[in-house]
């Protein structure tokens, strides 16, 4: 005997990039996002994969068309978390049999060109200033009734590289037979950021017309911002003890920073540069003073994690 125990689907990698035309100054000023979305259900779908009844599959096409079809009519469209609630929002109350709905959507970075010749921002021209990515994904919850929707939303980044060729230590960890790493005051750190964070969000259902209201009450665009910055901030002027203790200092300032903001995960590579050994030539190179060429080192690397929650 086999059991189906979990079942959930949708369609995944849907690309999607909308302009917002709005006039400004007598001109047409565009607004750019580019996304990619998946959104995957849950219900009463079990008969679909244990007796082949494709009667209560909402095909992942659909689902791939419902995703366009707001990325066109959506009011909230260049703010993904709201723009995610409406989609998952629309998936649990249109079809009786689903009740809930998950929604990841991945932001690509598109910031508009600053023209040198005057200093202005051009109205529709735009570069990819990074390959990091805003995160966020959705789970509306349908399973108390459709009048109960209730949404959870973790929001974050990820891909964004940093690196600092000073103000990082660390010394003082376990000696023992297995321990080759020298204690250094002084080395590079550098590390590929991904951060979540969660959000307390306000009691009472989610409804279509209070999904806009959430911008102001929860600060989803504020807090994507907040939060980069003080990881940047941190990263920059920590004198770094360890991937450790910086990491738990950018997660307490994002939490003190703001306050719909309830735990904040940080995954960190540690990403090694190592001193490369000139001494066959008589150089110096080894020592924290001396060492200015590294070898940076792709594999393997540290992974440093963690979950720091807001007391209450
Ligand atoms: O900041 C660090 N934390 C570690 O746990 C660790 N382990 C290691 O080898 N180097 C480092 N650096």
């Amino acid at each position: 005997m086999a059991t189906l125990t979990a079942a959930r689907y949708g369609k995944d990698k849907v690309r999607i990039f909308r302009v917002v035309r709005s006039p400004k100054d007598g001109e047409v000023w565009n607004d750019v996002v580019e996304y990619n979305v998946k959104a995957l259900l849950e219900g009463d779908i079990a008969t679909s994969y244990t007796h082949a009844d494709n009667s209560v599959v909402v095909a992942t096409d659909s689902i791939k068309n419902t995703c366009n079809v707001f990325a066109k009519t959506s009011p909230h469209v260049l703010h993904p978390e709201l723009f995610a609630l409406d989609i998952g929002l629309h998936f649990v109350k249109t079809y009786p049999h689903i009740h809930k709905a998950f929604i990841d959507i991945e932001q690509l970075k598109w910031s508009r060109i600053v023209v040198s010749k005057n200093g202005n921002p051009h109205k529709h021209s735009f570069t990819r200033d990074g390959e990091e990515k805003r995160l966020t994904s959705v789970e509306i919850d349908a399973t108390k009734g459709k009048d109960a929707v209730t949404a959870k939303v973790t929001s974050g980044l990820s891909g964004l590289l940093v690196l600092k060729s000073s103000g990082s230590a660390f010394e003082g960890f376990v000696r023992d037979e297995w321990t080759t790493l020298p204690e250094v005051n002084d080395r590079i750190f550098s590390t590929e950021v991904d951060l979540s964070y969660t959000f307390a969000m306000p009691a009472g259902p989610l409804t279509a017309e209070g999904i806009a209201a959430l911008q102001d009450r929860v600060k989803f665009d504020k807090t994507a911002e907040s939060a980069k910055q003080i990881t940047l901030d941190v990263f920059a002027t920590d004198e770094s003890a360890s991937v450790q203790a910086t990491m738990f200092k950018m997660s307490s300032e994002i939490i003190s920073a703001n306050p719909t903001v309830e735990t904040v995960s940080y995954k960190l590579p540690n990403k090694h540069y190592i001193p490369v050994d000139l001494g066959f030539k008589g150089l110096a190179n080894l020592k924290p003073a001396d060492a200015e060429v590294f070898a940076p080192v792709a594999a393997p690397s540290g992974l440093i994690t963690a979950t720091v929650s807001r007391t209450h």
